[in-house]
């Protein structure tokens, strides 16, 4: 599989996002076929520190075994740690120049909401961007406005070749338009932690 197919079903979560818990929502996400997994432990009742890492290594433990891609969220420093294939970082994080010189080697993605944000990074040291938020989302407090399916259409022309999933409300009824307009894959919080069949949602998406 290379980096387009493993972005396809992009499931980010942590336990702040689960009102049951976290591992048995990923086994029932892997059932259902995600294909990526990153682990965002972040925002209001997030775990720390030493829960933090223990909730990580189970999660890490449970995508080794299944073969789905596991990235770490804004945290460099759990990145050896959790032996993760990859980081994901927005552009207020670590910059990106200075994390592909840390790690030669592991898979870095990037946020991009506009296209002042597209000028100023260094979009040729990234594996992959996440577009959005696409659709209105309350799942992270800070998130900018939507920018639509359009967005994603603008980036896909940019860089007809750069590996993108669009992220910010994306369900089940809507993915479909965000790959129709470019993305390889989508990313989806709240719709999958916080479904009544998990499994049956990552059929869907
Ligand atoms: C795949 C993907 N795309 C975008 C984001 C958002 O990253 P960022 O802007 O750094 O915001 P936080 O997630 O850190 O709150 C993401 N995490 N994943
Ligand atoms: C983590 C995150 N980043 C976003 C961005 O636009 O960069 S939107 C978002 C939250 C996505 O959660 P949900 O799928 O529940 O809407
Ligand atoms: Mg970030």
């Amino acid at each position: 599989m290379n980096l387009q197919q493993r972005l396809r079903k992009y499931l980010i979560m942590g336990s702040q996002n689960c009102q049951r818990d976290p591992v048995v929502i990923l086994e029932e996400a892997i059932a259902g076929g995600i294909t990526a997994f990153q682990f965002r432990e972040k925002g209001p009742n997030a775990l720390e520190t030493e829960e933090k890492l223990e909730l990580g290594l189970k999660l890490r433990q449970l995508c080794r075994k299944h073969h789905v891609m596991f990235i770490v969220n804004d945290d460099s420093v759990l990145v050896e740690p959790l032996e993760a294939d990859g980081i994901h970082v927005g552009q207020n994080d670590v910059d990106v120049e200075q994390l592909r010189s840390t790690f030669p080697e592991k898979i870095i993605g990037l946020s991009v909401s506009s296209e002042a944000e597209v000028r100023k990074s260094a979009i040729d040291v990234v594996d992959y961007l996440g577009a959005g938020p696409v659709f209105g989302t309350s799942t992270k407090i800070d998130a900018k406005a939507p920018v639509g399916t359009e967005w994603i259409t603008k980036v896909r022309a940019m860089y007809p070749n750069m590996p993108l999933v669009g992220i910010g409300g994306i369900t089940a009824q809507n993915s479909r338009s965000v790959l129709e307009a470019g993305a390889d894959g989508v990313s989806v919080i709240s719709a999958v932690t916080q479904a009544d069949d998990v499994s049956r949602v990552v059929e869907r998406l």
